[in-house]
């Protein structure tokens, strides 16, 4: 079963839509969301939890239809960070605590106060008073804390030192241990992606480009640096060159090895890439001669 299914979502804003988008979050998994500003990422995500409607398509979470009203029990199960300014700003932790105990039915005091205090978080400050570092860590705090099954975080590393992001990748990690725990996330940071996720959901311009396995795309791509000269001249199926980035000196395209033909003669190496160097690659795209 999916955690989360996206099937033929579209949603129009003035000057921007999310296209036909089929996506499926494999239970048990932790996925990344990545894609440039504006991609749609945070759209995305508010639409699974129904904070903005779509305008057709449908949408499964753990099994029901969001639109259902049996949603609002599904809701129990997700644990999320999706804006900073998710509570208001006058109230404190300590306030919070009381609130969603009231909310959730599985809200566990003890599990908060333990991630309150690795968090070194106040419980007496007024949220206006956090900074927008504080401000995650409490949402987290509070995502952890009602034996959630699915957690849902967008941009929740961004703002945070190394360390804390280090903690929290920790802590995410530690939450799939359980198989049926499944986590979407999404992250400006790249690196923490690439180390942390099972699979890589890649938006571009509100356009699902790909849903892999991580270690299979890092395997599948490669770099291949030739002269600005030698990119016409070069013998290879160009259906296989999936992005490209030139310098002065140098081009790099980025390579399907998967898609390359057994008579292509490739002159150069090919070089490992990383996530980052996928996605600006795919982002830029390919000048065709
Ligand atoms: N309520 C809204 N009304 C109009 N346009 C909107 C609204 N919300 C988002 N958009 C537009 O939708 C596009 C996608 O925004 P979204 O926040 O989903 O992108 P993102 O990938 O999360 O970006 P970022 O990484 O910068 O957070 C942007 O062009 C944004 O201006």
């Amino acid at each position: 079963m999916y955690a989360i299914e996206l099937t033929d979502v579209f949603k129009q804003f003035n000057n921007f839509s999310i296209n036909n988008l089929h996506l499926t979050i494999p239970m048990g998994s932790i996925v990344g969301l990545v894609g440039e500003n504006g991609a749609g990422k945070s759209t995305t995500l508010h639409m699974i939890m129904q904070a903005i409607k779509k305008d057709s398509g449908t949408i499964h979470v753990l099994g029901v239809n969001n639109e259902a009203d049996e949603f609002l029990e599904v809701k129990q199960k997700i644990g999320v960070v999706l804006d900073e300014a998710y509570y208001p700003e006058t109230l404190t932790a300590k306030r919070i605590r009381i609130m969603l105990k009231d909310i959730y039915h599985a809200w566990d005091d003890a599990v908060f106060d333990h991630y309150m205090t690795q968090f070194k978080l106040p419980y007496n400050q007024v949220l206006k008073d956090f900074s927008r570092g504080m401000k995650m860590k409490l949402q987290l705090a509070v995502a952890l804390s009602h034996q959630a099954e699915l957690l849902i975080l967008d941009e929740a590393t961004s703002g945070l030192d190394p360390m804390v992001r280090e903690e929290i990748l920790d802590i995410i990690n530690e939450f799939t241990r359980d198989e049926r725990h499944t986590v979407l996330l999404s992250s400006h940071i790249v690196s923490d992606l690439e180390k942390s996720c099972d699979y890589i959901a890649f938006l571009d311009k509100g356009r699902l480009k790909f849903m892999e396995e991580k270690d299979g795309l890092l395997e599948r791509y490669r770099i291949l640096k030739v002269a600005p000269e030698e990119v016409n001249a070069l013998t290879i199926n160009r259906a296989a060159i999936k992005g490209q980035r030139t310098s002065r000196y140098a081009v790099e395209l980025l390579v399907d090895k998967d898609a390359l033909s057994s008579s292509d003669t490739i002159f150069g190496d090919l070089e490992k890439v990383t996530l980052e160097d996928v996605m600006i690659l795919m982002t830029k795209g390919v000048k065709r001669p």
